[in-house]
């Protein structure tokens, strides 16, 4: 079984507690690891190794040597990619084809894009008339922010983080990760990466456990935390903004979401329907962009209702090595119990179940495993709990709308907003529509294409702040402005 350790300056290590929890495989619920769980001294620890590369070698560097590094991290987990494949499909149990074409690749993206970002972005400087007439010259410089917080969800777990360490390191920043206690196993990875690189010691520090009374709260209260980048479930950022709140840290969040697709009746329809069910069931639902209501113009809804039903059904589950797998199970069996709770609702709030509803049967030890029916409700009124909560799982509730205004106000109805996906072959009215929908990003005849330049983030309850290219310098730097008389 694999033993997983804290990553404290460089060194692996165990709990001085000797506190250890286990990791369970989705597939099968067997006991696949047993993880060190950091307590309040290592998270002291680890702040100690950050705060001391940040005044030693890695806070000399130039931001050459800086980016050279960061190529270099990337380059390593190209070359070790697979193992990054292996890892997270054993903490997610997703598909490997999940793995290799969505998230995995997006480890090596997020180390390059922001190392190019701060290598070509300028800095600002203003010329100034003065009574003498001589004038004065303002420019500002970028520092680090200094020793970050990152808090990870279960996910897209190696996405996830170094979405947000790829911008801290790029900015001059140390890091310290909480990975999620469900998703271990990449964040343990990456620091072998890092000291393969060379990076030097303490500027990424991992520290595994929970939320509450744990690693996660202990790094979030810490006074020797300058800011924290957090992704995960709104209420949970509740929680860490009032922790980040003693001592003043400013806080970045990426949080939880209950997307709208939709569908208009000029929609190219195959392409609707394939880019709506990819975006209600990748990842087993588990996904934060994931579209978890659906609306479609009359015309067409009985006839895309029944499309989505076929497609849904077709579904295959399976091990992520299975090539007739599309899905996997949901991360855990806490999970799975919330997702069906779900699924029991929306039946007692009278629901229509087109289909799924419920778990498929699975073979052999896989019975044990957190799978669940991927799950199509029409019928409910925009009231109902299915289409108000962010569920997290392989299911989308579906009504038909008569009109662009009916759509946008459907749309918007929502204390969420992350994201939105329409399908419609008038662009005009595509544009249009994208610019009413109170959300961070919105998808026009597509759905998840990142171009990593962009502003990411969530409006409402769904996050604070927005990170992607030139955007995540206002958060991991800190800007100061020099003024000098000529
Ligand atoms: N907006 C985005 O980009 C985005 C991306 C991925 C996931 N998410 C959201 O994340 C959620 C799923 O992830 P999850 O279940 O891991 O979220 P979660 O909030 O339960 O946990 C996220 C992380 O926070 C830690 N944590 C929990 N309580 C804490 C506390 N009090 N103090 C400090 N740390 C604490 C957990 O240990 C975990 O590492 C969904 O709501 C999803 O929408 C959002
Ligand atoms: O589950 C949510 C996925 C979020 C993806 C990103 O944050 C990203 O693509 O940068």
């Amino acid at each position: 079984m694999r033993q997983i350790q804290n990553f404290i300056g460089g060194e692996f290590v165990a709990a001085a507690s000797g506190k250890r929890f286990d990791k369970r495989s989705p597939l099968d619920n067997r006991v696949i690891a047993s993880i060190a769980e950091a307590g309040q001294a290592e998270v002291d620890a680890a702040v100690k190794a950050a705060r001391s590369a940040l005044h030693g070698e890695w806070g000399g560097l130039t931001t050459d040597q800086r980016v050279e590094l960061l190529y270099g991290v990337a380059n390593e987990i190209t070359r070790r990619f697979e193992d990054f494949v292996e890892a997270e499909m054993a903490d997610t149990g997703q598909p490997r084809h999940v793995m290799t074409n969505v998230f995995i690749p997006r480890g090596a993206a997020n180390f390059k894009v922001f190392a190019d970002v701060v290598k070509n972005v300028p800095t600002e400087a203003f010329q100034m008339a003065t009574p003498d007439g001589r004038g004065a010259l303002n420019y500002g410089i970028r520092v680090p922010k200094g020793v970050i917080g990152v808090v990870c969800p279960w996910n897209a777990p190696f996405l996830l983080m170094t979405w947000k360490v790829g911008p801290a390191l790029a900015c001059g920043n140390t890091v310290i990760v909480k990975p999620s206690e469900e998703a271990p196993n990449t964040a343990t990875l990456l620091g072998e990466v890092m000291n393969a690189v060379g990076v030097p010691k303490g500027v990424y520090n991992v520290v595994n456990g929970f939320g509450p009374d744990s690693a996660g709260e202990f790094l979030t209260r810490h006074p020797g935390v300058d800011a924290i980048t957090f992704t995960g479930e709104t209420r949970t950022g509740t929680a860490i903004m009032k922790a980040a709140s003693e001592g003043m840290r400013d806080v970045s969040f990426e949080l939880g979401g209950k997307n709208a697709g939709i569908v208009f009746a000029d929609a190219d329809f195959d392409a609707a329907v394939d880019g709506i069910f990819r975006s209600a069931f990748l990842n087993s639902g588990q996904v934060c962009l994931g579209t978890e209501r659906v609306y479609v113009e009359r015309p067409i809804f009985e006839r895309f209702v029944q499309a989505l039903k076929e497609k849904a059904e077709g579904v295959k589950f399976g091990r992520p090595d299975d090539h007739h797998a599309d899905y996997g199970p949901l991360i855990s069996q806490e999970h799975r119990q919330k997702v069906l709770s779900y699924y029991r609702k929306a039946v007692e709030e009278g629901a229509t179940v087109v289909t799924g509803g419920g778990v498929p049967q699975m073979p052999g030890a896989l019975a044990e495993g957190a799978w669940v029916q991927p799950t199509i409700w029409t019928g409910l009124p925009e009231t109902a709990s299915v289409v108000r909560e962010e569920i997290f799982g392989p299911c989308c509730h579906i009504r038909p709308f008569d009109s662009e205004n009916e759509v946008v106000a459907l749309a918007n109805d929502t204390d969420y907003g992350l994201s939105t996906t329409i399908w419609t072959t008038n662009l005009a009215r595509a544009h249009r529509v994208a610019a009413r929908v109170e959300v961070g990003i919105t998808w026009i005849n597509s759905w998840f294409l990142r171009d990593l330049r962009t502003a990411f983030g969530g409006s409402k309850q769904s996050g604070i702040g927005r990170e992607g290219g030139v955007h995540s310098l206002e958060f991991y730097t800190e800007t100061r402005n020099i003024c000098v008389k000529l």
